[in-house]
């Protein structure tokens, strides 16, 4: 069997087109476009390249790029300090703070100082909450490039069973809850290192999400023939970047989306939907 792409690229591309027309009404009606802020902190190489490439996407739709950068060494306070900028800055329609943030800063603490109206990834307490009770807010940019993938391709979601790997923050804990809304009616097990029988709750799955960060931990045997396979895991090594699909799974998938090319380029697509969102739902209440 030969899966069938989820191109994240692809359709990336078609969203960002689609978004750069909503901005240019946005500019036209309100005489500023959307300010898209990022907070990087520190020497990440990995941080500082999907920075930059949140800028680039603004830039190729429109939206105006605010800066700021901190050192590994920045303290709490300076980082705090940044955020009440941007929450008072109104060319910020809304920002991020890129993560992991170097140790020890406190992300949470950081992440609550956040004005939840400019929250543009959904990571604040309030638009977690939001999330949990069904409330219209910003979604975590992830899990909503994986839903959105998954509807565009037509990948069957009610009724499915989707096995997600891994409980970090921006993946595996919020997905599960945009999968089980009713909208979705997806059934969702959360695995993580304290799983037993792993490979068996994998099988099990129509749809795995694979965001545990261990290159290959998801193997052709361990797959359902003809699930989709989503591959978010990301690993730097010195032969180049590894994903969390073992690269021989495919063969045996229904679908497929790779690392690189599947959910990284929607995650950024879904940054930029969320900021033109926020800068709607700030026009329709000026
Ligand atoms: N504040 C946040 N921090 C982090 C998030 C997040 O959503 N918000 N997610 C990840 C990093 N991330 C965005 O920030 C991100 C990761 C990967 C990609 C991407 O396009 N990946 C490429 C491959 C990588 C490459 O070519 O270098 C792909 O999959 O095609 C985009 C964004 C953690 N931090």
């Amino acid at each position: 069997m030969t899966a069938q792409l989820l191109d994240g690229k692809a359709t990336a591309a078609a969203i960002r087109r689609e978004l750069a027309e909503r901005v240019a009404k946005l500019t036209a009606d309100s005489g500023r476009p959307p300010g898209l802020g990022t907070v990087l902190v520190g020497d990440d190489p990995g941080s500082h390249a999907y920075v930059a490439g949140k800028h680039r996407d603004c830039a190729q739709i429109g939206v105006a790029s605010l800066r700021r950068e901190l050192p590994a060494d920045a303290t709490q306070q300076q980082v705090e300090d940044v955020i009440d900028e941007l929450n008072a800055d109104p060319a910020c329609t809304g920002y991020i703070v890129q993560l992991p943030l170097p140790r020890p800063l406190d992300a949470n603490a950081v992440l609550e100082r956040m004005d939840p109206a400019k929250d543009a990834d959904g990571l604040h307490p309030a638009n977690l909450g939001r999330l949990v009770l069904g409330v219209e807010g910003p979604l975590p940019c992830t899990p909503r490039g994986i839903v959105e993938l998954l509807r565009r391709y037509e990948v069957p979601l009610a009724g499915a069973r989707v096995c997600v790997v891994g409980r970090g923050i921006t993946v595996g804990r919020p997905i599960g809850l945009l999968l089980t809304r009713r909208s979705e009616n997806a059934t969702v097990t959360l695995c993580h290192t304290g799983t037993k029988g792993l490979a068996w709750h994998v099988r099990e799955a129509n749809i795995v999400v694979a965001a545990a960060g261990s290159p290959g931990l998801i193997t052709k045997d361990m797959l359902r023939p003809g699930a989709a396979v989503l591959d978010v895991g990301i690993t730097r090594t010195e032969h180049g970047l590894l994903g969390d699909v073992h690269p021989e799974a495919a063969q045996v998938a229904g679908w497929h989306a790779p690392m690189p090319g599947g959910v990284g380029p929607m995650t950024r697509a879904m940054l930029l939907a969320n900021v033109v969102e926020a800068a709607e739902r700030n026009a329709n209440t000026a």
